[in-house]
């Protein structure tokens, strides 16, 4: 049973090895999607705090304990982060789901992901110091050729809050096993594992401006950390549309960027598929795992006529069956989308597509029994045609679209349109 009482810790920014009040003391709430209630907060940055942090990372990268440390050195870092994590589990896991509505189930497989991934960049950073060197034959007894694998240097990670702390990681782990200085910029939705992850580095003693980590606004602070003149890179995961201005803003200075944007996948579902039950069942994880926020989320089924109806009436059953309720409850499998905003674009698209001429199959509405809280029920979604908003913009909720086909050509053309 979760406690469900876990103290939100009331954190500042984590720069340069400590926590700092942001300059313009700004805070913004944390809302509990599953209540709809405020449950503490986290400090807003601004362009100031983005330029302490920066000279904090430029420091750290010019210092012995960090900028000169092998790949074996900063390993030992990045263990000690992922044992922190695994001991700290069971808070880390429930404060994601108090503050993303995520399950708990999935909030725990989170963290042991989260550990993993520090672990999986351990390796890879000790194994970086016997190529950091490599030599390369130039047939020259005048030359001596080397490649030499060196840090960027300062990087900006800018994360979305669908998988708050594990999307955050996937940026910070290599950033640091390859000796780069890196600052976070977390969802403002979510950030609360984020900041813990600045108390886990404080507990280690991982080096002072080795990693930042600045919760605001995107435009307040994601803003200047992508177009700063002294971050040598940018790594960015959310939508495409905040992908865009991030790789405007990077161009104006020559910055590389990285970007992990949005998607509408298709699942196929063919007729010579053995068991139904297994087919529906993956189908049902692709698009409501997560309540839909997911990246690669299996939002367009597209199953062959002669079993469409058959595949439908089994997915109507297990879809009936999914307990939604708060994310803390053991036995929840959907809980509500991460905010206001996220529901009202959710509830939008349904609506939309119902008035472009589409059935709303199943769900559509918020669930009877839940009176608060940004719940939305799991939606099929029939009757579509390939013009229509619903077929082509990613929902990022739990709502499957579904299309028939004949023939493996058409199940090939359909799966690959999308943008
Ligand atoms: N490809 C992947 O691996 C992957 C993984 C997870 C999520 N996503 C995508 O992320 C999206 C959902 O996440 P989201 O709603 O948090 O995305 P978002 O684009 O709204 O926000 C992502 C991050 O960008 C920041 N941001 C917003 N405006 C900014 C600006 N002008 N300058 C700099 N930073 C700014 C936000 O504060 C947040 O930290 C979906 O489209 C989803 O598909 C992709
Ligand atoms: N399992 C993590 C998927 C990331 C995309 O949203
Ligand atoms: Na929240």
């Amino acid at each position: 049973m979760a406690n469900r009482n876990v103290p939100i810790p009331r954190r500042q920014l984590y720069i340069g090895g400590e926590w700092r009040e942001p300059v313009k003391k700004n805070r913004i709430p944390i809302i509990n999607p599953a209540t709809e209630e405020i449950i503490g907060d986290i400090p807003a940055a601004t362009a100031e705090d983005v330029d302490i942090a920066v000279e904090a990372a430029r420091k750290a990268i010019a210092r012995d304990d960090w900028g000169s440390t092998t790949g074996a050195q900063r390993a030992k870092y990045l263990r000690a982060i992922a044992a922190k994590v695994l001991e700290k589990k069971s808070v880390l896991a429930t404060l994601e789901s108090l503050d993303s509505g995520k399950t708990l189930f999935e909030s725990a497989a989170d963290m042991d992901d989260v550990a993993g991934c520090f672990e999986y960049y351990a390796d890879l950073a000790e194994a970086l110091d016997s190529r950091r060197k490599t030599p390369v034959n130039l047939n020259s007894d005048s030359f001596k050729t080397y490649v030499l694998r060196e840090p960027l240097g300062v990087v900006g990670l800018i994360t979305p809050w669908n998988y708050p702390l594990l999307m955050a990681i996937w940026k910070v782990a290599p950033a640091l096993a390859a000796g780069c200085a890196a600052i976070l910029k977390p969802s403002e939705l979510a950030s609360i594992t984020c900041l813990e992850l600045g108390e886990i580095c404080r507990e280690i003693g991982l080096p002072s401006g080795a990693l930042s980590i600045l919760t605001g606004l995107g435009p307040e602070a994601g803003g200047p950390l992508a177009s700063h003149p002294h971050v040598d890179k940018i790594s960015f995961t959310g939508s495409g549309p905040t992908g865009s201005k991030i790789m405007t803003a990077a161009a104006q200075l020559v910055k590389p960027v990285s970007l992990e944007l949005g998607g509408k996948s298709p699942i196929v579902v063919f007729d010579d598929i053995d068991n139904l039950d297994i087919a529906a069942e993956w189908t049902l994880f692709g698009i409501f795992a997560n309540t839909g926020q997911v990246c690669s989320a299996t939002s367009r089924l597209i199953v062959q006529e002669s079993i469409a109806s058959a595949f439908l009436d089994r997915l109507l059953k297990w879809t009936k069956n999914i307990k939604i309720s708060d994310p803390l409850d053991e036995d929840c499998k959907l809980g509500p989308v991460v905010s206001a905003g996220q529901y009202e674009k959710v509830l939008k698209f349904i609506s939309n597509a119902k008035s472009e001429g589409a059935t709303i199959l199943y769900g559509g509405e918020r669930p009877q029994h839940l009176k608060k809280g940004y719940y939305v029920q799991p939606t099929i979604i029939t009757d579509v045609n390939t013009s229509m908003e619903i077929w082509k913009e990613e929902v990022f909720g739990p709502v499957l679209c579904v299309k028939t086909f004949k023939t493996e050509e058409e199940a090939i053309e359909l799966a690959n349109d999308t943008k």
